[in-house]
């Protein structure tokens, strides 16, 4: 595919690649983020309308893959960042579901911070919260001289315009004078969703007042110290800012502080002269810029204005101090070095500078997310203290023997323990402390009184649920993340938490303690559903059927509504259907459609309920059989058998692909849902996790990507489509003649 073929997909990523996207980033404490200020060439990147389109591509995929944020810049050069910022962020949040959206930065002193305050504000509630507002003063005369501001008022303007805007977010009723706005009882509507304010990150590069402003403000920093002359100015400059934070009476554990490097990942170290090329390319671009901006610039005002070009001399001073290049290995040592060193909890990273191709981008995003994010899953991130400072003293650099040796003991321990971290996980559900929290925020002592529960065990599951990304802690009180608003608080439409509850019946209750015996023996116990009962309240069963109906609606169910065009389809068989979930969200998408859920009594039972209380008993009916021997006797246009396959033995999936062979009409389609596992039977490990269960619960089997195509081959369809969906389950379309 050449780059511009990329202009026609759909900006929402389909991951189509064998590779996984792995779901587990945003429990990581340390952020992962990339930050846009991206230089364009129309040699290499085509019209701006093309490059725009790959840009939103690039977006969704660092969404799809769960990383933490993505930070796009303001300046008004042709070819340089964006001008057009809250456009842009609104884009983005359009086409992104999780993904914080961060501007670093906006350039506030340029405008009038009404319009500023107005248009982040639209943009934080249209995100649904997910605002990051990075601020800075400017630096290049030009963006000054276009809106024709002196850059000599750079910091007044700057510091008066925050002050408009924090007000104008946090008040009523704002009337202001200052030196350069002034206005009378102005009330901002709306204001951000996010209160008092969205996150602020100020940017600080080689201005002590700058860092010293930003910790009297209470507000997080974004830092660039591949701009510096080496790293311990940069951890000076940050003692300003920790001192000035603590000063102001903040605790300095509360803020963020976010590193801005370029990443240029490879698989093989050979690879890394041609991304040196590309990380050159972007600098001396800056550099012309910065030289001819100085020029024009008022540098008293800018004392640490530097040119870079006494900076990065040559690849290997630049791969040494200023970038984080190489394997994914040398890129995890050189991100705990600089985390260590410059007490980061949060990176940055330049991915898309100096013409790299976007399938380089993408490929880059794939690969950090796979290698190396995982590596930090569990690591806190690093706040400088003195144990840093100590460490720096005894030179344990992070290669020693001893480090490493630690290292890896800790991931065995993580690992040992992850048992902890589902059991974490269900005490809340089962407390229901996510729907307790709800949208408002709670403080430990009201969960506590709430619950009738003891407050200081409360505050330690509350403090675990943050270790884990399922809360965050702000001053006033424990708020829901956005993964535990959107699916474990039980107010939510995509609510999983029976899902949850299911899972806690099986792992807690199940056969997974008897693992090694029944591995052994090479079979199950039976499933004895009394047996079971995490949650005496409610009974297992009611769980594992609630659980399907919640899965299909979190996204599943649309999924499969719109792999394939259905339209004009008539008759659809859901073989297994379980409540009829799938049913009922194909029957929306296509109104012409009529289905028949096929399954036991019991799960039909319920089925019919859901389908009566969405008000599509006419279209959807229930039919009780079992699907091994069930005479189907009439034929149907769509086939979905959605993870049924999994619950019988090969002959016996064989069989049912035969059987809705032989029952689909001629331009009939077949419809595959399942836990997919990689032809090496090693990935995803939640699918290798799921046989296992499988084999030691009710007895069934996943199936490999290449064996089940050839399974659904031999049962004599066209295989059209495989999906990785990104969710739990993956699809395969099938037709049932030969296109
Ligand atoms: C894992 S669930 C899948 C439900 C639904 N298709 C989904 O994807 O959420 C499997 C379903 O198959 C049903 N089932 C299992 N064995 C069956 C059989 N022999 N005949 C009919 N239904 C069966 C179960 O009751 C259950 O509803």
């Amino acid at each position: 595919m050449s780059t511009d073929d990329i202009g026609l997909l759909s900006p929402l990523p389909q991951v189509t690649s064998r590779r996984r996207l792995p779901t587990l980033a945003r429990r990581f404490l340390m952020q992962f983020g990339f930050c846009y200020i991206p230089d364009y060439y129309e040699h290499l990147h085509g019209s701006y309308s093309a490059w725009y389109r790959r840009l939103l591509h690039e977006w969704g995929t660092a969404d799809a893959l769960g990383y933490d944020a993505l930070w796009i810049a303001e300046h008004r050069f042709a070819g340089y960042a964006f001008c057009s910022t809250p456009v842009v962020a609104q884009a983005i949040a359009d086409r992104t579901e999780q993904i914080r959206i961060g501007t670093a930065v906006s350039l506030i002193s340029q405008r009038h911070p009404v319009l500023t305050a107005e248009d982040w504000a639209a943009v934080d509630l249209l995100s649904n919260g997910r605002l990051n507002f990075g601020i800075g003063r400017g630096i290049f005369a030009y963006d000054f001289g276009a809106v024709g501001v002196p850059s000599s008022e750079s910091r007044e303007r700057f510091q008066e315009a925050w002050e408009v805007i924090r007000r104008l977010w946090t008040e009523e009723h704002v009337t202001h004078s200052g030196k350069f706005w002034s206005f009378e009882d102005h009330t901002l509507g709306p204001r951000p969703l996010q209160q008092p304010t969205p996150p602020v990150y100020v940017a600080c590069i080689a201005t002590p007042e700058s860092y010293q402003w930003a910790g009297e403000q209470g507000c997080h920093l974004m830092i660039a110290p591949f701009l510096l002359k080496s790293t311990s100015q940069q951890v000076e400059y940050l003692d300003l800012y920790r001192e000035s934070l603590a000063k102001a009476g903040h605790d300095v554990s509360n803020f963020q502080i976010l590193g801005n490097y370029h990443l240029a990942l490879v698989e093989d170290e050979r690879q890394s002269e041609q991304i040196d090329g590309h990380i050159f390319k972007y600098l001396n671009f800056l550099n012309s810029i910065q030289t001819n901006q100085k020029q024009h610039l008022d540098t008293t005002h800018y004392a640490a204005y530097e040119s870079g070009e006494t900076l990065w001399k040559d690849a290997q001073e630049l791969r040494d101090n200023r970038a984080v290049t190489g394997t994914p290995q040398q890129c995890i040592d050189r991100i705990e070095e600089l985390s260590a060193a410059c007490g980061l909890t949060g990176w940055m990273f330049h991915i898309n500078y100096g013409g790299v191709p976007h399938e380089r981008v993408i490929d880059q995003m794939h690969m950090f997310a796979e290698e190396v994010m995982p590596k930090f899953k569990a690591m806190p991130s690093c706040k400088k203290t003195e144990d840093n400072s100590r460490r720096q003293s005894l030179s344990l650099t992070p290669s020693t023997p001893e480090r490493t040796a630690a290292a890896s003991a800790r991931r065995i321990t993580e690992l040992a323990t992850s048992y902890t971290r589902s059991c974490v996980l269900f005490a809340a559900n089962k407390l229901d402390i996510f729907t307790l929290i709800g949208g408002s925020g709670r403080s430990s002592g009201e969960v506590a009184r709430q619950l009738a529960a003891n407050p200081r065990s409360i505050e330690r599951l509350l403090d675990s649920c943050t270790s884990l990304g399922l809360l965050s802690k702000q001053a006033e009180g424990y708020h829901l993340t956005a993964d535990s608003r959107k699916h474990l608080d039980r107010s939510s439409p995509n609510s999983i938490a029976d899902w949850v509850a299911h899972w806690a019946d099986m792992m807690v209750k199940g056969n997974w303690q008897e693992l090694a015996e029944l591995v052994r023996a090479g079979k199950p116990l039976d499933l004895d559903w009394s047996k079971f009962g995490f949650d005496n309240r409610r009974p297992s069963i009611q769980n594992w059927i609630d659980g399907m109906h919640q899965m299909a609606l979190a996204g599943h169910a649309d999924i499969v509504s719109k792999v394939e065009p259905l339209n004009g389809a008539a008759k659809l068989l859901d073989v297994g259907g379980g409540p009829g979930t799938y049913s009922i969200v194909m029957c929306r998408h296509y109104p012409e459609l009529q289905a028949t859920v096929l399954d036991s009594t019991e799960v039909s039972d319920v089925g019919c309920e859901i389908v009566r209380r969405e008000g599509l008993d006419g279209r959807v009916r229930f039919r009780i059989g079992d699907f091994c021997t069930e005479n189907l006797q009439e034929n149907y246009d769509v086939i979905l058998l959605s993870n049924v396959l999994h619950m019988v033995d090969e002959p016996g999936a064989m069989a049912m692909l035969k059987n809705a062979h032989r029952h689909l009409t001629e331009q009939g389609i077949l419809l595959v849902q399942e836990w997919m596992v990689s032809d090496d039977g090693t990935a995803s490990t939640l699918s290798t996790l799921f046989n296992l269960h499988m084999l030691i619960n009710p007895n069934g089997d996943l199936y490999r990507w290449g064996q089940l195509r050839q399974m659904i081959e031999h049962a004599g369809f066209a295989v059209t489509q495989s999906l990785e969906t990104g969710g739990v389950y993956d699809v395969i379309v099938a037709k049932k003649s030969k296109p």
